[in-house]
This record gives C-alpha cells, sequence and structure tokens, in this order.
C-alpha cells in the first residue's frame, strides 16, 4: 500500500508524520531544538539541526510503522516560514539563518519600501509590505552588515528548501512559502522580475519557484540511505507551515477560515482571487492549492506568551509538575470570569506583526487592582493572546470576506477552555477537526495528490478530513469581551512611545 511522509521543520522541533493514502495516521515522531538569541530581537538557527531531526524522525516512523521503503512514495515539506539559509558556490552553510521572527531587519524594510517607490507600489509589485520577518530584508541585512558573507553568496534557501536540496540536491521553492519572502509576484506566482532589478539582487540567487504538489525531484541515494528509503521517492513542493497547516484543517475553500495558536498565532483565510488589504495589515500570499490565495495576520508570539508566563513565572511560584503546567495554569484562569475581571494583557513580547507591524511594541499587564490574583493573570494573558488573533480577524471582515466557518487549531486550541475563550472572543462558532495534525498532515496530503493519490488537494481533503465538534458562544461572555476590545486596541495606541523607548533601553 502507498504511505506518504509529512515532515514539518518548525521553529521549536521537527514533526514527522507517515499516513496511508487514506488519510490514517501510521506513526509519528518529533526531535526538538534550540534556536539561539545572540541579541534581543534576533533569532538563529544551525539549519543542520533541521537535517538531524529529519533523518532521526523519519528513521523512527519508518523503525515504528515497519512499512516497506518502497511503499513510501513520496514526501511533503513543511516549515517555518521566512527564515533565510545562505549557501556559498559549494552549498556550505555560511552563517546560521536568519528566522521569521528575527527583528534586525527595520532598516532594510525602509531600504526595500523607498527602492520600490513607497509602500503602495511595493505592495503593487509583491502584495505585501516589507516586514522585518520577511527574507527580502535579511538578505538586504547581509549586504548592509556582513559584506565578506554576502561576498560568498550563491544561494537563498528557506528553511524546508533547505532540507529538500539535501533531500534530491534541487533548488527548489514552491509558492506559498516563496510569497514570504517578499521577492514574490505573488498575482502571476514568479519571482518579480521588477522588484529583484529594483533592489539590485540577483535572480540566480533564488531557487526555482513551482505549486506545492508538484514534483520536484527524488531521493539522492546518499538520503535515501540515510532514510532507509528509496531513490524512487518523490519530494514534492509542500508548503510554509501556515498553508500547509491549513490544507491539513481543510481550509481549501472559500468561507472557511482558521486560527492557529502555536508559538506563534495566525488568522488564516483561503480565497479564490489575490485580495487585499490596502493597508497591508494582513499577508496575501499563495495558497498550497494550485491556483488560489489566501490572507493571514500573524502574532509573533502567541502561544509563545502564554510559554513565556507559565515557565517564566506561574511554574516556579507554583512548583508545577511540567508535563501538566499548562493543564494546571489554565485551570486557576478558568476559575475566573470572562474578561478577568478588566485586567488585559498585550502580547507583544518580541514586537508584533499584525495589525502594527512594530519591531519595538512591548508585552505589559494594565488594569490590575488589589482584588486580581495569579488566575487573573494567566486568563488575561490568554484573553490578550485572543484579542490579538481578532485583531487579524476583524480586518478579514472588513474586507468583505465571507467568514461561514472558523477550525481552531495549534497546541493552545488542544485546550477545550481555549476553544470556548475562541468562540466568545469571536463571537464566533468555532470547530475542531476529528485528528488535528497541523502542517505535517498537509504536506503529506500533498505529497499524496503529487503521486497521484488524489486527483486535488480538496478532493484529498475532503476525503481524509472530519469535523469532530462545534464551540458555540456564550452571550455574557461575548458582551464581555466585545466591552473590552476596544479598550485593548486603544491600549497599544496610548502606549506604542513608551513601549518603543523601553525597547531603545532594552536593545542598548
Ligand atoms: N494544555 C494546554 N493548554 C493551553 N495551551 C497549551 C496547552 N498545551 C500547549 N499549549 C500552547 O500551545 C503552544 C504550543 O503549540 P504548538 O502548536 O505545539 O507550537 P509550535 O508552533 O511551536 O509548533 C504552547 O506555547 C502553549 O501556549
Ligand atoms: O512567520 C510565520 C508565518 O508568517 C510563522 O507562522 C512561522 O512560519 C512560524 O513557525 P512555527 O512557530 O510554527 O515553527
Amino acid at each position: 500500500m502507498s504511505h506518504y511522509l509529512g515532515i514539518d521543520i518548525g521553529t521549536s522541533g521537527t514533526k514527522t508524520l507517515l499516513i496511508q493514502a487514506d488519510g490514517k495516521i501510521v506513526a509519528e515522531a518529533t526531535a526538538e531544538y534550540p534556536f539561539a538569541q545572540p541579541r534581543p530581537g534576533w533569532t538563529e538557527q544551525d539549519p543542520e539541526l533541521w537535517w538531524n531531526a529529519t533523518v532521526k524522525t523519519v528513521n523512527e516512523v519508518m523503525a515504528a510503522s515497519k512499512v516497506k521503503p518502497a511503499d513510501v512514495k513520496a514526501i511533503g515539506l513543511s516549515g517555518q516560514m521566512h527564515g533565510s539559509v545562505f549557501l556559498d558556490k559549494k552549498s556550505n552553510v555560511i552563517r546560521p539563518a536568519l528566522l521569521w521572527n528575527d527583528q534586525r531587519t527595520a532598516a532594510e524594510c525602509d531600504e526595500i519600501t523607498s527602492a520600490a517607490g513607497g509602500r503602495k507600489s511595493l505592495i503593487k509589485m509583491v502584495a505585501n509590505p516589507a516586514l522585518t520577518g520577511f527574507q527580502a530584508p535579511k538578505i538586504l541585512w547581509l549586504r548592509n552588515n556582513e559584506k565578506k558573507n554576502f561576498g560568498k553568496l550563491a544561494k537563498v534557501l528557506l528553511p524546508k528548501d533547505e532540507i529538500r536540496r539535501r533531500l534530491t540536491g534541487d533548488f527548489v521553492t514552491e509558492v506559498s512559502d516563496a510569497s514570504g519572502t517578499l521577492l514574490l509576484d505573488v498575482v502571476k506566482r514568479r519571482w518579480s522580475k521588477k522588484l529583484l532589478t529594483k533592489l539590485d539582487l540577483d535572480s540566480d540567487l533564488l531557487p526555482r519557484v513551482v505549486e506545492s504538489d508538484e514534483v520536484t525531484g527524488t531521493l539522492t541515494s546518499e538520503a535515501a540511505k540515510l532514510l532507509g528509503l528509496t531513490t524512487d521517492c518523490k519530494v514534492v513542493g509542500g508548503a510554509g507551515d501556515c498553508a500547509a497547516g491549513a490544507v491539513g484543517n481543510g481550509v481549501v475553500k472559500q468561507g472557511v477560515l482558521s486560527t492557529s495558536i502555536g508559538t506563534s498565532g495566525v488568522m488564516f483565510v483561503h480565497s479564490d482571487e489575490p485580495q487585499y488589504d490596502a493597508a497591508g495589515r494582513l499577508h496575501t500570499f499563495c495558497h498550497a492549492v494550485n491556483g488560489k490565495w489566501h490572507m493571514m495576520g500573524v502574532n509573533l508570539t502567541s502561544g509563545g506568551a502564554l510559554q513565556w508566563w507559565v515557565d517564566s513565572i506561574v511554574k516556579g511560584l507554583a512548583g508545577i509538575d511540567n508535563d501538566k503546567r499548562y493543564e494546571a495554569a489554565t485551570a486557576e484562569a478558568e476559575a475566573v470570569s470572562a474578561g478577568s475581571d478588566g485586567m488585559l494583557f498585550l502580547p507583544y513580547l518580541n514586537g508584533e506583526r499584525t495589525p502594527h507591524a512594530d519591531p519595538n511594541a512591548r508585552g505589559s499587564f494594565v488594569g490590575m487592582n488589589l482584588t486580581h490574583t495569579r488566575g487573573h493573570m494567566t486568563r488575561s494573558v490568554m484573553e490578550g493572546i485572543t484579542f490579538a488573533l481578532r485583531d487579524s480577524l476583524e480586518i478579514i471582515q472588513s474586507l468583505d470576506v465571507p467568514v461561514r466557518q472558523i477550525r481552531a487549531s495549534g497546541g493552545g486550541s488542544k485546550n477545550p477552555f481555549w476553544r470556548q475563550m475562541q468562540a466568545d472572543v469571536f463571537g464566533k462558532k468555532i470547530t475542531r477537526l476529528e485528528v488535528e495534525q497541523g502542517p505535517a498532515f498537509g504536506v503529506a496530503l500533498l505529497a499524496a495528490v503529487g503521486d497521484g493519490a488524489y486527483k486535488s488537494i480538496e478532493s484529498a481533503c475532503s476525503a481524509t478530513i472530519k469535523i469532530a465538534e462545534e464551540t458555540k458562544s456564550d452571550r455574557k461572555a461575548v458582551a464581555s469581551y466585545n466591552k473590552l476590545f476596544p479598550i485593548y486596541r486603544e491600549l497599544y495606541e496610548q502606549l506604542k512611545g513608551p513601549m518603543s523607548a523601553l525597547a531603545e533601553y532594552q536593545n542598548g
């Protein structure tokens, strides 16, 4: 029987899934790794960590499943988006990769906007404004700050495409991840020669671009040996983790939207045509569905803010067991009423992307009084994270995009209390899938499509994805959140100046 592998190169670890063509999960494995923060706001990772985790997890799923190597017909790759792997002409990695949440490129974003003839004209070329996490400003940062390294530069790859290079020897990316470089003409689904010329960047630096379900190559004999697979095993385009997660959630048609609370937060909506937020607050990217697009808002520290709160403060105070830490902390939050009795939290612990595009935004608790407890603080962290997702939802709705269904995903949405909070903050019904396996599942399905097991991504999703549960919003809680949300929004405007001054102080 044909089997497919989905490999997701995440920020905190790599997750590998082995599925049957009918979507049944046969085995899964994860391997974690750290990322470096050489300075506040800088994030880097050694691509070798991704490769070692890929080899380890593929070997683990193969051993656990006992599936014959020849039955693994294709691999789909997903990964953290926007990162830059800098390679020299012998394909050696020149320096650690800069990651999606790295904030060092504010000056390069200004440089790109001005070279493009202003923000409006940049959005016209590549559908998006320049944001610090995107790949193009990272390439310019290397040119401006590490001239010797830039002199050696022969190719720039996105994280999952570096793994593809090691699997197949090919320099290839696909449209969904390429959209997050800021160098793709998102409407035409090909590199923007116009912007590359304006930035004086050689198009040879970039890999070939394909659609997400296209076969890009087969395993080299060295990779096949290391992974315990055969050289007939294909590798398909795959997708950036947001589009891959959306495919894994069945968000492949108009009107269906998904939220994800992982380390980052994502509000993602499918669109049959390229649609824009003229103010550039949402990203407009190619979807992993052939010839379709999507918009999304991204919060840089979403579940990551709860992780910070629980790991740095709550866990130490309460002596909570590591495995049960989120359950224990959120149980205290559940005992508090919706709205945390008027305490608000801004989750901008590492700057923010949507809607503020502000690397100097910082987190804060506001409105504390003597009656507030640790449970209130945990609840207001979760509410602040959910309000940040509502910011994106409101922009999506203001563009007249139909929202018929919201599917909740990511580590945070596994918690029923947080799903209820999402239903109440958004004022909408939330659905959850029977099996939520995220991006790795999405790209395993793309591999099945690329291998011909399904005729389209849409048909693969409808054959394999089932809704398990619906959460309805509670009228009283919705009313509380509707009162507090405008105050939450106003807080950023009022605190922008002091936050920026504090960020400057923190950066030395
Ligand atoms: N039981 C839980 N209750 C609430 N939140 C949780 C729970 N378990 C995990 N989370 C949240 O999910 C986040 C991890 O989500 P995940 O999708 O695994 O992350 P990543 O984006 O790194 O792959 C954590 O940072 C935490 O905020
Ligand atoms: O920057 C984005 C999307 O635009 C992030 O969603 C990263 O792609 C997150 O990667 P993980 O935290 O899931 O590893």
